[in-house]
């Protein structure tokens, strides 16, 4: 079996050490660069022992450049600033692009997609299998029920997230204003305070809890008269994510270069 060459960027972080740790079980699969920023404590350490393993001979650089030149997919589960910088070296190098950052903002959303022109970019806010089946359960119900369904969407993460709402709740909102036929931009309302008035219709509520080492949690609500359904996702490992962004990159060699979504590498599209 041919190898795949991966470099994964912000190899210390947790996410980064997660994908080291299933790169080396995944057969057809090669750490061969592992990148983190200027001035980091982890440049020169030994990506493998960094992630609890034996070492791989792999030490964290903070040069992109060599390695992008080699290999044939980045692993990228950053910042949205970074991100950006890496869309362009990878759209350069015809690099697969996983992209499991979140926090982007419309203006980074757009020079990935400028990106993708060149090159194929696999994108998600949650790459898990279980999380990408729900979106369609989720989409599936808010088109089912009329808008006496209140949607609401609860999401508890560790304390270290820096961003808001979670990109998993985001793509559960854009999944229920799909199946609502509404759009979630006008539609969501991501804070309450003080005298709010009743609750818009057709509102798509978002609430955010932050605290310990909550690897993920996730729960739609669709509140009517007299009943209500809850739809939930707990991830208790991010092997789940790493699993799926690793598929990603795998799926997309040698595909046409384009924006594609776990959805479509799980052949899960609406
Ligand atoms: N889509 C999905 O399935 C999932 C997405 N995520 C998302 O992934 C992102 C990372 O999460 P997490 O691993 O918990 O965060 P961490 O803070 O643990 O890791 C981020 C890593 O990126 C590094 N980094 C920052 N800037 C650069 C740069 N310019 N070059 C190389 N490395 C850089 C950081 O280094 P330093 O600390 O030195 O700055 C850090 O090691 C978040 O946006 C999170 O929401 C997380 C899990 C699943
Ligand atoms: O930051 C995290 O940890 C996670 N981020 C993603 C998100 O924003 O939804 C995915 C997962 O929930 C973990």
């Amino acid at each position: 079996m041919a190898e795949t060459a991966f470099v994964v960027v912000g190899a210390g972080g947790r996410m980064g050490r997660t994908l080291v740790r299933v790169l080396a079980e995944t057969p057809g699969a090669r750490l061969i660069g592992a990148i983190e920023p200027e001035g980091s404590a982890v440049l020169g350490a030994d990506a493998g022992v960094l992630a609890g393993l034996p070492p791989l001979g792999v030490a964290v650089t903070d040069d992109p450049l060599p390695l992008f030149a080699k290999a044939q997919a980045v692993l990228d589960f950053t910042v949205p600033a970074a991100t950006i910088a890496f869309a362009e070296l990878a759209a350069q190098a015809r690099l697969v692009h996983v992209i499991g950052t979140t926090g982007l903002s419309a203006s980074d959303e757009e020079k990935i997609a400028a990106a993708a022109r060149h090159a194929v970019v696999v994108k998600s806010g949650n790459m898990s299998l279980g999380v990408n089946l729900l979106a369609g359960l989720i989409r599936q119900a808010a088109k089912a029920l009329d808008s006496g369904f209140d949607i609401e969407i609860l999401e508890m993460h560790h304390r270290h997230k820096v961003d808001a709402p979670s990109g998993t709740a985001l793509l559960f909102g854009r999944a229920a204003a799909e199946g609502r036929g509404v759009d979630l931009e006008a539609m969501s309302v991501r804070v309450r305070d003080g005298h709010t008035g009743p609750r818009p219709a057709e509102a798509i509520g978002f609430a955010t809890l932050r605290g310990g080492s909550v690897v993920g949690d996730h729960s739609v609500v669709l509140a009517g008269e007299g009943e209500t359904i809850t739809l939930s996702h707990h991830a208790a490992d991010r092997a789940i994510f790493a699993r799926g962004a690793v598929k990603a990159a795998l799926w997309g060699q040698g595909k046409k270069p384009g924006l594609y979504a776990m959805a479509d590498v799980l052949g899960l599209s609406a």
